[in-house]
């Protein structure tokens, strides 16, 4: 697979169709439509293939939001976030071009493993803190980071891969559709909010990462709500979670935003420092035989 100027690249400005695509097996299906692995036929370069029945989205009303989506998402280049090559629509179906990551979704890793290694999470942790640093600096907030939107390429290099619009598909936890877990307290409160709720995610996801379950996790969402606006922040004694590890979730997970550390300054942080494997970020950690 030619990795260089894909030809999928959109300087190609070539008009797209289903019939330059095989289709192969699905990988998901949801509300809107499914996604499928295909390969382009001339190129034979493999994609994800993601189709939304129009009928869906008028009933949903999510047109608008699924054209911002896509405008943003096809503006965005970063090695962690999922490229979308480009889009095309026949009679009732949208079609999307995306990058295909071949070793699937973070949190069925997480959930086979129990919780990650401290050199894992911290890895992932830096390629989301990158990612989000790209996308503050293009204005694009609140990417609706979760497990269940984050993909791993061949290289086990992280992709965010979300639009922000929900394709939940059901083969998802079914306490995705509206979690609460992965929400900063200004959300849950529907006080304004800005950029700094990624940085709270970020904390959520790292506690995550660690200790396999979200720290405010409870039987119902009022629960959740409640633990969340109080911080209600506890670390279990096992899995055993170094003080560093401990320090940054707990410099994340402050309910005044204005406090949280900043983006720059969790790239900075002993812990990051410690444990991330800084190649991860352009996926050569296998071909230096560097831990994966
Ligand atoms: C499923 C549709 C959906 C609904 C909601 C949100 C999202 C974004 C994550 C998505 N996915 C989406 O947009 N996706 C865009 C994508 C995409 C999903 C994808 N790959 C996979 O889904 C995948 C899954 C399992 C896989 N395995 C290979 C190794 N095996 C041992 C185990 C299985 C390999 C690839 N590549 N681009």
């Amino acid at each position: 697979m030619s990795s260089q100027n894909p030809p999928l690249d959109e300087n190609s400005k070539r008009q797209w169709s289903v019939e330059d695509f095989e289709i192969g097996k699905p990988l998901g299906r949801g509300k809107f439509g499914r996604v499928y692995v295909a390969r382009e036929r001339h190129s034979k370069y493999v994609v994800a293939l993601k189709i939304i029945f129009k009928e869906q989205i008028k009933k949903h009303k999510i047109d608008h939001q699924l054209m911002r989506e896509m405008e943003i998402q096809t503006n965005l280049r970063h090695p962690n976030i999922l490229r979308l090559y480009g889009w095309f629509h026949d009679a009732d179906r949208v079609f999307l071009i995306l990058e295909y990551a071949h070793n699937g979704e973070l949190y069925k890793e997480l959930r086979k493993r129990g919780h990650l290694s401290e050199k894992h999470a911290a890895t992932y942790i830096l390629s989301l803190t990158k990612a989000l640093a790209y996308c503050h600096e293009k204005h694009v907030i609140h990417r609706d980071i979760k497990p269940e939107n984050l993909l791993l390429d061949h290289e086990g290099r992280l992709k965010i891969a979300d639009f922000g619009w929900s394709v939940q598909s059901t083969n998802k936890r079914h306490t995705m559709c509206g979690t609460l877990d992965y929400l900063a307290p200004e959300m849950v409160e529907n006080k304004a909010h800005d950029y700094t709720v990624d940085n709270w995610t970020l904390g959520i996801l790292c506690y995550e990462f660690l200790y396999g379950v979200p720290p405010f996790e409870a039987e119902s969402q009022l629960d959740t709500f409640k633990r969340i606006i109080k911080v209600d922040l506890s670390f279990p004694s096992t899995p055993s979670v170094s003080l560093d590890a401990k320090n940054l979730i707990s410099r994340l997970l402050v309910k005044d935003s204005a406090r949280r550390l900043s983006l720059q300054k969790i790239m900075e942080h002993p812990w990051i420092i410690k444990n991330a494997n800084p190649m991860a970020l352009c996926g050569i950690s296998r071909h230096l035989g560097l831990p994966e």
